[in-house]
This record gives structure tokens, C-alpha cells and sequence, in this order.
């Protein structure tokens, strides 16, 4: 794997040296900053399951990477024989976590290269599927600053921007999608100010989102979830803007938990909602939000903060991971390729044919 050039000025959160994998353990954040070294596709996948990594492009960046470390390793000297591997190491990084469709978007798009390339010998196949996992981490960067563009005209000079979770460079393999249109604004002269979810129960906002935007000396507020709707009410909100992690052909959105209610309460006080996402996020298969798998997670990240136990013990708990706006919610969706309103099945098909 080339090495990409390391600039500490840029937040990226999975980096090559020397043909291994670096990834911050972002479970660490904003306390220490720990790089872990990967070698193999199983150690990615764990990684994306245990969050070491997580946000919607990392994590499709991330199982891209683990598809190479999959593929360098197959024994065989038959194309064949190798893809009918390769599809297997590919599925151990799909069976990951189910609502993200740039993970699923990442594998489809390694797969697609090798079955292309069957009349190719093995190694020439490991040797495209490893260009490949870096073009598709390197584009991934180009496209945030692309959608940066695209939407930062929507930011107004001093508008106080909501966020929830985070869709920063954490969450990508650079520059962020929501952050990123924050930074491009920011880029072009304005002052922007971020009032930040603190997003329970995994904190990503309180974590990520708060050390990202102060690394990049952009003024940050923290707040917890359920203060959003009385600063709303106080008018200290001019617009929200959130990533995403699927977005159904009619514009349903699924995100962090919580974005669903931020969404109506934004809806309540007449504030623009965005969603920043790569066109990899769209997902016209599904016609509508109620098709998008919804992640449950382990009830203990609600009932303990590491070893704190914050409920008592035995106590039933839901952890859906991701919940759905609907279309009628959002005032605009940022891709790379355009600002898309009103009628959305039709803008995102227009968009996605245009990748
Ligand atoms: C750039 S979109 C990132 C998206 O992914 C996050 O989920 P998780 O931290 O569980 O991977 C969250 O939904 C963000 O909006």
C-alpha cells in the first residue's frame, strides 16, 4: 500500500506506513490519542464492530483497506479460486454493522474490480484491488471537500450551526461531510460558531465533534441532547446540519439516534435542516426509510461509561443506533455533485447517475 503523506495540520483517521494500516482508536478520544496497527481483514473487522473506527465513508474506507489485507493474503494461483475467496473475506467485513451503505457500497466496488479482472493473474489482482482500497480512500477526501463547496453557501457570516454525533474527518477518511461544509465555510471567511450534541450513549459529539473543531480552532459549545430544543426555543439555533448514514431514494435519512428528533424539534421552530452525505450514502434500492436496517447495540454502552456503571444492575435496555428523518424533515441534501430540495427522488437519482 502506498503511504500516504501524513500531515498533522489534517485530521484523518486511518493512515498507511510501510504496507500496514494505522487507525486512532476513536473509543479513546479525546483523552488519548492511540494509533492502532492492521494487518489483516479479520483485526479491520473487528475494528469497524468494536467502533474502533466509525462513521459512514471510514468505515467504508476502513473495509476497503480489509478487503486488500483479505485479498494479499489468498494462496492461489487460480482467478477463479481467488475471487471465490475473495467474496467470502468480503462478506466477514459486510456482516460488520448493517445501516451504513458505504461499507456494503466500498465491498461492492473491491468485487466489482476483481470480477472484472478474472483474465488478470492473481497477482496482478491483488495488486489492482490494493490501488483500488487507496483510490477509493483517497477520493473519499476529494468528495468531502467537493461537498464542503457545494454547501457552504448555505452557512450564513455568524450562523450558529447545530450539529449531532459526528460526521467530521473522524467520521471520513478526511475533512468530514457536516464538519466539512462547516470548515469550507469557515474556509471562506465566515464566522461560524457550532453548538455540539454531546450524542449518547457512544458521546461522539462530546468526543469527536468537540476535539475535532477545537484541533481546527472553530468555536464549539457542547451541550447534551436535550438542551437542542430550548436553545431552539430561545432563537440561539440558526440551522442544523448532520451526516447520514443510508439515504433512501425518496430522501428518508438514517443517522445517529437522535438526528429524528432533532429534526422535528428544527421543524417546530422553522430552522433549516441539512444533511451532508457523499453520493456512496445514497441508497436507491430502497424506496423509502422504512427499509433501512436500524443497528441495535449492546445495552451496556447505556448503562455504564466504561467501568461506571451510570443504571442498575439487570435493567432492560434498548440501543438502536440509528434512527430515520423523513424527507418532509430536511430542508436540503449537501453531495459532492449538488444541493438537492423539494423533489428528492428524482434529484437523488440524477445525482447518483452522474457519479
Ligand atoms: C460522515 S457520516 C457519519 C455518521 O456515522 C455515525 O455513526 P457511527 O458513529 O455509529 O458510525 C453517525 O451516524 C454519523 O452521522
Amino acid at each position: 500500500m502506498s503511504t500516504c503523506p501524513i500531515d498533522d495540520r489534517v485530521i484523518r483517521p486511518i493512515r498507511f506506513i510501510a504496507g500496514q494500516c494505522q487507525m486512532i482508536d476513536q473509543r479513546l478520544l479525546p483523552v488519548e490519542e492511540v494509533w492502532l496497527t492492521y494487518t489483516t481483514y479479520q483485526e479491520v473487522a473487528e475494528a469497524i464492530r468494536t467502533m474502533v473506527v466509525r462513521g459512514a465513508p471510514a468505515i467504508g474506507v476502513a473495509a476497503a483497506i480489509g478487503a486488500w489485507f483479505g485479498a494479499r493474503d489468498i494462496e492461489t494461483e487460480s482467478s477463479w479460486d481467488f475471487f471465490q475467496e475473495f467474496e467470502k473475506v468480503c462478506a466477514v467485513l459486510a456482516a460488520t454493522r448493517p445501516t451504513a451503505v458505504n461499507l456494503f457500497w466500498a465491498l461492492e466496488r473491491m468485487k466489482h474490480f476483481a470480477q472484472s479482472n478474472l483474465d488478470r493473474s492473481v497477482m496482478e489482482l491483488k495488486i489492482g484491488l490494493e490501488y483500488e482500497a487507496l483510490a477509493i480512500t483517497q477520493e473519499d477526501e476529494k468528495i468531502n471537500r467537493q461537498m464542503g463547496q457545494q454547501g457552504e453557501s448555505l452557512l450564513a457570516d455568524g450562523a450558529r450551526v447545530l450539529t449531532h454525533c459526528n460526521a467530521g474527518a473522524l467520521a471520513t477518511a478526511a475533512y468530514g461531510t457536516a464538519l466539512g461544509v462547516i470548515r469550507a465555510a469557515v474556509e471562506a471567511g465566515k464566522k461560524i460558531s457550532v453548538i455540539a450534541d454531546e450524542t449518547r450513549p457512544f458521546l461522539q459529539g462530546a468526543r469527536l465533534t468537540a476535539w475535532e473543531l477545537q484541533k481546527d480552532n472553530i468555536p464549539v459549545t457542547l451541550i447534551c441532547d436535550n438542551m437542542a430544543g430550548y436553545l431552539m426555543s430561545q432563537g440561539e439555533i440558526d440551522c442544523v446540519i448532520v451526516g447520514a448514514d443510508r439515504i433512501a431514494a425518496n430522501g428518508d435519512v438514517a443517522n445517529k439516534i437522535g438526528t429524528y428528533t432533532v429534526a422535528v424539534l428544527a421543524k417546530e421552530h422553522n430552522i433549516p435542516f441539512y444533511v451532508a452525505a457523499p453520493v456512496s450514502t445514497i441508497d436507491l434500492s430502497l424506496n423509502d426509510g422504512t427499509q433501512i436496517p436500524i443497528e441495535e447495540r449492546d445495552g451496556r454502552e447505556i448503562t455504564h461509561y466504561k467501568d461506571l456503571q451510570l443504571a442498575p444492575e439487570g435493567i432492560t435496555v434498548r440501543n438502536p443506533a440509528f434512527d430515520v428523518t423523513p424527507s418532509r424533515l430536511i430542508t436540503a441534501i449537501i453531495t459532492e455533485h449538488g444541493v438537492i430540495s423539494g423533489n428528492y427522488q428524482s434529484g437523488l437519482e440524477k445525482t447518483v447517475n452522474q457519479r
